[in-house]
């Protein structure tokens, strides 16, 4: 009998990040291009060379790589930080970043509402919460789902906590940033049994992709 076939299932993050991680996954040997093209509507596919792919929001991803129904997946640490699962995440990969951060209405950078309890709302209840009682401060959190930047312009919220990027979506609905919590970019996450019961296989993921990330820093740093 010949060794036991060892079939690695991703979780892979519909979206921006998925159009990121293809071209890194591909220079380690991990090719989802050609299938990503006929997938259709299809979440679940097999590639040629074995791999089991689940495509699910973004969101999600940690929940399916915890629970061991895929292997590897791809997350925001954002995403990691804000649900605190048990993971290993062996590869900061380098791409899908921007920053958590707060920010308020253009006109109220000068001082908040005083004696007032501070309403935020955010997609993030967690690390808004850690962030602020670090300093001391007890907010009221309002969780939202998207279209954050709404909270302060309609008055629903004082300040927000969301992912910052270019900058674009805060000026065009005139709001400042006034404080950087992390820096966030996408991590490879795996589940703590797999990495044991399917050593081999898991080695030479993340073994490749951290050869494919520190030959893409060298490149940018040659560049400049
Ligand atoms: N503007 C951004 N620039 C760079 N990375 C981002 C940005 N917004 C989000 N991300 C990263 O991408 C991950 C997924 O964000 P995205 O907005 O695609 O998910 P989502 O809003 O849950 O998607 P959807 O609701 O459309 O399924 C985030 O967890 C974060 O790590
Ligand atoms: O600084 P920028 O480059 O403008 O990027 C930041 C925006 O990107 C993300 O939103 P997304 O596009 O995912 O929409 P969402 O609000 O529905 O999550 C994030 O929540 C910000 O709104």
């Amino acid at each position: 009998m010949g060794p036991v076939p060892e079939q690695i299932t991703w979780a892979l993050p519909k979206g921006r990040i998925l159009e990121q991680a293809t071209p890194l996954l591909a220079a380690a040997g991990v090719e989802i291009a050609p299938a990503l093209k006929s997938v259709g509507r299809k979440l679940l596919f097999d590639l040629p060379t074995g791999e089991r792919v689940l495509l699910v929001k973004p969101v999600d991803v940690p929940t399916y790589v915890e629970h061991g129904i895929a292997d590897v997946g791809i997350a925001g640490l954002d995403t990691l930080l804000e649900q605190g699962r048990d993971l290993y995440e062996p590869v900061d990969l380098g791409i899908g970043r921007c920053r958590m951060a707060v920010a308020q209405p253009r006109e109220t950078a000068g001082g908040l509402r005083r004696g007032m309890t501070l309403r935020v709302a955010t997609k993030y209840p967690r690390c808004a919460l850690r962030h602020y009682r670090a300093k001391g401060i007890q907010p009221e959190i309002i969780p939202l789902f998207g279209s954050v930047e709404l909270g302060p312009i309609t008055g629903l919220a004082d300040q927000i906590v969301d992912l910052v990027e270019s900058g674009e979506t805060l000026r065009q609905n005139a709001l400042v940033e006034v404080e950087t919590i992390f820096e966030v970019s996408s991590r490879l996450i795996v589940n703590a049994a797999s990495l044991r019961l399917k050593q081999p296989a898991i080695s030479r993921i993340i073994h490749g992709l951290r050869t494919t990330v520190e030959e893409r820093a060298r490149k940018v740093a040659a560049s400049q």
